[in-house]
């Protein structure tokens, strides 16, 4: 298995920004060499945070297709759809250039998550294979960790095949949101785990110490080039 690393920053603002840096130089190395790249953003304070000091940084955003690891089953607009907060801290920022593949809308006509999440995989057209879709994957934590809709002892969890699922009676509301699945996560050159507070301690060690994916999601979100937890000192607390 691929090394797992973390590192430890003074505070949430240094986590981000390093964060973002190491996301910034991933990219442009792999425009340098294939021409374009592929990024997916997270959700939460911390993932919103990251989002935001990524807006400075020396990328060729034209270059770039953007992704949402998951995203609330909610229409269009509402505060809780994770793209929102990304527009603010991101994305409006970057006008036109990067492309942006945005998860479907809740409709009064299209009110079914699982079709609707069908769909949306469809329309992204993934090669099958194991070669990446994401570049770089920025993933924040739940306390129970869960990363992206992917929480412990769920369908979702336990999916080996879709890239993509729907999910309902989600345990944190909303209780309808689309994810993409840990066998997408996996399908990352670099993972980055962005985690901060005390509450977080028990999964990022859980997640370093490679426990099952099952139990503690987080623990299955591994990159075929590298995995990185950055982590603020109160959720780098459990670990030796
Ligand atoms: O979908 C959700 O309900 C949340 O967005 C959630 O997945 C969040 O990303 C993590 O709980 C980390 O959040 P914090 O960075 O705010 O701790």
């Amino acid at each position: 298995m691929p090394h797992i690393r973390h590192v430890v920053h003074t505070d949430t603002d240094a986590l981000a920004a390093a964060a973002a840096r190491t996301v910034a130089e991933c990219l442009t190395e792999r425009i340098d060499a294939a021409g374009q790249a592929t990024l997916a953003l997270t959700g939460g304070s911390v993932g919103i945070k990251t989002a935001a000091a990524l807006a400075g940084s020396p990328v060729d955003w034209e270059r770039v297709t953007i992704f949402f690891g998951d995203e609330r089953f909610v229409p269009a607009g509402h505060p809780e759809r994770n793209d929102g907060q990304l527009d603010e801290a991101l994305l409006d920022s970057l006008g036109d250039r990067p492309t942006v593949h945005r998860w479907p809308a809740r409709t009064a006509e299209d009110s079914d998550v699982d079709s609707a999440a069908a769909r949306f995989l469809e329309s992204l057209d993934i090669p099958g294979g194991d070669d990446p879709i994401f570049d770089v994957t920025i993933l924040g934590m739940g306390p129970e960790g869960h990363i992206d809709s992917i929480f412990p002892h769920t369908p979702a969890v336990a999916e080996t095949e879709r890239m993509v699922v729907g999910v309902r009676e989600c345990p944190k509301p909303p209780a309808e949101r689309m994810t993409f699945t840990l066998p997408a996560v996996r399908r990352s050159r670099h993972v980055l785990v962005v985690a901060a507070g005390e509450g977080k301690a028990e999964a990022v060690a859980r997640g370093l110490g490679g426990a099952d994916p099952t139990e503690w999601p987080v623990a299955g979100a591994v990159g075929s080039e590298s995995t990185t937890y950055h982590l603020d000192e109160g959720a780098a607390s459990a670990l030796n």
